[in-house]
């Protein structure tokens, strides 16, 4: 996709702006699928250590969640008070959740997207109607207000197996992740993939970098709700290990992530919440890369120079 600057920054209608600020959610999504290899997860090459999704089925899924984040950034632009928007967007996600489960046959593809990259790009709409910038530290922030707010429409209790693996291993998970402003996003995984960047990796291996720094470090309710504490603490170490080792750029990094694979596969996990993450990565530092286009080439339409790998 070909994003120009005047798409998303001049003034134009809010639907035009949503419609921008969806079409980014979506290729998010799409660049975080499509990324290969990545260790335990659906990707170009393998369902990883899942039986229900796959490559395929996973872009069907994003594609089909778009309006449901165009409707978001709307509200976002809308200038609704907090506690109104925050009402908006809950019941958002949760009409979004059912789209996704009905275009799946009933399958999970994105339910941590949803609440994550739905709460960022109302957060993008929430700025611009607010002529701020688009930087990472103020969406998070701004994101994270919202995901503070009490979604009264939630049920007490989901019954779903993230908010299980919360409650019995005493993690925050997705909820604690967006309350806290997203730090594995601003603080690890996107200065991660920008460092990676600088040093020169493609931008395949930059972003793999970026996954396994947040890999390493979070408390994510898909691993620990298949394989508990033990294979959480295995699979953060195994993304250290590829890390020291230099990452995908040396021969041992390349080793390390072959073998972090197995350990995954071995334990039947997957470090979904990582992947939501991931895209949540990819969707500020596009969104970042655009409103500093804005401020050095004002005028032009520039194309998007990191395209998907
Ligand atoms: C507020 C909610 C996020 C509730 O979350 P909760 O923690 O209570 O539980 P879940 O709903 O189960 O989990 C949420 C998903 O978030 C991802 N995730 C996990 N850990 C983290 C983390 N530390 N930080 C960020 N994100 C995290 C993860 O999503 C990915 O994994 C999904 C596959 O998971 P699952 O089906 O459980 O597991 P499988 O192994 O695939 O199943 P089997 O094959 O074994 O059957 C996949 O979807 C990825 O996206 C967690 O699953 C939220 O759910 C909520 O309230 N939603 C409704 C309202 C809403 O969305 N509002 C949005 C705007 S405010
Ligand atoms: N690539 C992926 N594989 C498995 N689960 C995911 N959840 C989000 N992205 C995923």
């Amino acid at each position: 996709m070909t994003m120009t600057m005047t798409t998303i920054t001049h003034l134009q209608p809010h639907l035009q702006q949503a419609r921008a600020l969806a079409s980014l959610v979506q290729q998010a999504l799409l660049d975080e699928v499509t990324l290969t290899p990545k260790p335990g997860l659906v990707d170009l090459r393998s369902r990883g250590a899942h039986r229900d999704l796959n490559w395929a089925l996973m872009c069907h899924s994003a594609v089909a969640l778009r309006p449901t984040f165009e409707a978001m950034a709307e509200a976002g632009l809308a200038g609704l008070p907090q506690d109104l928007l925050r009402q908006r967007i809950g019941r958002l996600g949760r009409v979004g959740e059912a789209v996704m489960l009905t275009v799946t046959g009933g399958v999970n593809t994105h339910r941590g997207a949803i609440w994550a990259l739905g709460l960022l790009i109302t957060a993008a709409g929430q700025q611009l109607a607010a002529g701020q910038p688009l930087t990472p530290a103020a969406l998070a922030a701004r994101a994270g207000a919202l995901a503070r707010i009490k979604d009264a429409g939630a049920p007490a209790r989901t019954g779903n197996k993230g908010e299980a693996a919360r409650l019995r291993y005493h993690v925050g998970g997705a909820s604690g992740q967006a309350q806290a402003d997203f730090p594995h996003v601003t603080q690890v995984s996107l200065p991660a993939l920008q460092e990676a960047r600088r040093q020169g990796a493609t931008e395949t291996a930059a972003r793999l970098q970026s996954l396994l720094a947040i890999v390493a470090e979070l408390d994510d309710t898909c691993v620990l709700a298949r394989g508990g504490p033990g294979a959480l603490a295995q699979v953060q170490a195994g993304a250290s290990a590829v890390l020291a080792a230099g990452g995908l750029t040396t021969r041992a990094g390349s080793a390390a992530l072959v073998q972090l694979e197995h350990t995954m596969l071995a334990l039947n996990v997957s470090p979904g919440g990582a992947a939501d993450l991931l895209a949540a990565t990819l969707l500020l530092d596009r969104l970042q890369r655009l409103q500093h286009l804005q401020h050095h080439q004002p005028d032009t339409d520039t194309e998007d120079s990191h395209g998907t790998t």
